[in-house]
């Protein structure tokens, strides 16, 4: 299993939320977070303000999947953030040892 991690611009979660649906995901987690990029000290929009502080309002996206669908997911979720703009966000994966699905008791891939 992977797990998947995108942070990117908030008024971009509609559309990869309607992505990773037609996708298949089982579940996804979504927080707020904030944070920066290289371009940081350069002049971010966010909802009509500018932000030239180190810190713009992302969104994180996770999502646990089976190994084989991970570039592709990426991919879907990469296709849905970009708007070509600075600030765009960055996806990235890591293995993951054990997920349990806590009612069940599953484990593994069946616990997705
Ligand atoms: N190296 C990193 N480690 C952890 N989080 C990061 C890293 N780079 C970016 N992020 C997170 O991703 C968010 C979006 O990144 P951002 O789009 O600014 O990255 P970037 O690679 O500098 O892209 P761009 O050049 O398009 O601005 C940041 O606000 C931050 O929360």
């Amino acid at each position: 299993m992977k797990l998947i991690t995108a942070v990117v611009k908030p008024h971009r979660l509609d559309e990869i939320k309607e992505a990773l649906q037609a996708f298949g995901v089982q579940g996804l987690t979504v927080t707020e977070a904030s944070g920066y990029g290289r371009q940081r000290g350069h002049t971010e929009v966010y909802r009509g303000a500018e932000y030239t502080v180190d810190l713009v309002p992302k969104i994180r996206i996770e999502v646990l999947v089976e190994d084989e669908d991970a570039e592709q997911l990426i991919e879907v979720v990469v296709k849905a953030a970009r708007t070509g703009k600075i600030g765009d966000g960055k996806v990235w994966s890591v293995p993951v040892e054990t997920a349990v699905r806590v009612r069940t008791g599953e484990r593994g891939p069946d616990a997705l």
